[in-house]
């Protein structure tokens, strides 16, 4: 269940510090929507709030104040979206934001472009805030919708007593307005605020846990800048570049690609929550590894990523599942030699999408240059517990090897080491000619998730 918040719509004094209060405690996207500001009031909130929450803001009125702060998401109004169009939506979407819409009739949501990633749909109770704004649901309504359309964000009214309701009527997520701000324009209590959705919090799956409380529990050398570069300079073996709709290189590994987490689950900590600690700490590569639950759940947990990772601008790959890859128009996809081959998987996920590719030995990564993977996972490191059936242990000598036999046969791929990685590793493998790291369990059982992860990147970058 999503929870947005949407600000007052007027300002107040001390708006911007209840603002950083909430997001501090675990907020995840916040709607700027103040009808009629003016750009300079505007502009003031926004620099009062901490610049690290900047991306998981939308703004409502005067869009053009996100790039300039680095604000991700754009809601467009009824009218603003019918004063606009596809061609616009689609090439804000191509730029990186995230883009929402409102609707008042769900008759609408049927010829809702699929460039808007959710709409909110209300009043769906009598507002608290508004006065005679009367919510328009039965008591036994259950939204029906098709898979591909925007999700659905329930809004009015909603408060602690009725969001059950909401969960069970089939909607996407609750915005949150008037059970968050006291007609004196003050924020209600943090605790009032959490009790709305005891199970989730804001933190979609947290268990009510703020990320800090959840602790506890060379392509430089061997490929010179196949990121964000000419597509001349990422031709491997066997494969061509290809042209994205826009015009520029379709498939990117860009340079934050050099550190990916993957997700985990153990007693105290669920994928979601694990996703979160590393988003927080600034990872911008998440891969969403989930082994052993059908594929229903493991969209259900894609969504929920996918909607993480957008907040925090990070790229989501998914692994193993192509459908659900595609489903939630994730960045990458990451396939093992016993998944789906690689080339079946680029008819599911389409030519746009990352294919990541696993790698044992040196004749794997051939194997994975000539299918047309734009990176390769090579593993394992060292001895890990967070896969079974591990292959034999490389060491830095086995990277080593595989690396200097490949240039050699001038085949160049970026190649990211996996399996027991541990940040005291970093150097070594980045001095080897490894083009990044993938790891999990020196992440989440870190004692400074944050440290840990500018340490590496600042190796890394
Ligand atoms: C970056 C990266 N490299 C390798 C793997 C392993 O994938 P696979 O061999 O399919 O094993 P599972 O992860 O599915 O158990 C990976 N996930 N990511
Ligand atoms: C997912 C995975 N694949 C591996 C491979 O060798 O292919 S090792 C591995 C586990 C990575 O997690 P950690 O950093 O906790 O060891
Ligand atoms: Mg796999």
């Amino acid at each position: 269940m999503k929870i947005i918040i949407i600000s007052r719509p007027d300002f107040f004094p001390g708006e911007g510090n209840a603002i950083n209060r909430l997001f501090q405690d675990g907020m995840v996207n916040l709607h700027l929507r103040k009808p009629e500001c003016s750009r300079e009031d505007l502009c003031e909130l926004i620099k009062s709030i901490d610049p690290d929450y900047h991306s998981r803001l939308s703004l409502h009125q005067h869009h053009d104040l996100a790039a300039e702060f680095g604000i991700k998401g754009l809601h467009f109004p009824e009218k603003q979206r019918e004063a606009t169009g596809e061609e616009i939506w689609r090439d804000l979407v191509a730029k990186g934001y995230r883009l929402s819409t409102s609707i008042h009739d769900l008759a609408e949501l049927e010829r809702l472009s699929d460039a808007f990633s959710y709409t909110f749909f209300g009043p769906v109770f009598d507002s608290i805030s508004k006065a005679g704004y009367k919510g328009v649901l039965d008591e036994d309504f259950v939204l029906a919708k098709n898979r591909n359309a925007p999700k659905v964000i329930a809004l009015g009214g909603i408060n602690a007593s009725n969001i059950q309701k909401i969960q069970g009527m089939n909607f996407d997520g609750a915005a949150l307005l008037g059970a968050v701000w006291q007609e004196n324009q003050s924020l209600k209590s943090i605790e009032s605020i959490k009790s709305i959705d005891p199970i989730d919090s804001f933190n979609l799956g947290t268990g009510g846990l703020s990320p800090r409380q959840l602790i506890g529990a060379e392509l430089r050398q061997q490929f010179p800048a196949a990121i964000e570069t000419s597509p001349e300079q990422f031709i491997a073996k066997g494969q061509s570049p290809k042209k994205s709709i826009a015009g520029g290189f379709s498939r990117r590994i860009t340079r934050d690609g050099r550190l990916q987490f993957v997700s985990n689950e153990n007693g105290e900590i669920s994928h979601v929550q694990s996703i979160l600690l590393a988003l927080e700490a600034g990872c911008k590569w998440i891969q969403l590894r989930v082994k052993g639950r059908p594929e229903d759940e493991v969209l259900e947990l894609a969504e929920k990523a996918k909607f993480l990772c957008d907040s925090f601008d990070a790229k989501l790959i998914i692994n193993d599942f192509p459908h659900v890859a595609k489903s939630v128009n994730a960045y990458g996809l990451h396939l093992g030699l016993d998944d789906m081959p690689l080339r079946e998987a680029r008819k599911i996920v389409g030519e746009e999408m990352i294919l990541g590719g696993t790698a044992n030995t040196l004749q794997h990564v051939i194997q994975r240059i000539e299918e047309g993977a734009d990176y390769v996972g090579l593993g394992p490191y060292r001895f890990t517990t967070t896969k079974q059936n591990l292959s034999p242990i490389l060491g830095l000598e086995g990277y080593q090897r595989i690396l200097h036999e490949l240039s050699l046969r001038k085949c160049y791929i970026p190649i990211i080491a996996i399996g027991g990685i541990r940040q005291e590793d970093i150097a070594g493998l980045k001095a080897a000619g490894l083009y990044g790291v993938a790891m999990s369990s020196a992440l989440i059982n870190s004692e400074n998730t944050k440290k840990t992860i500018q340490n590496i990147q600042q190796i890394l970058c």
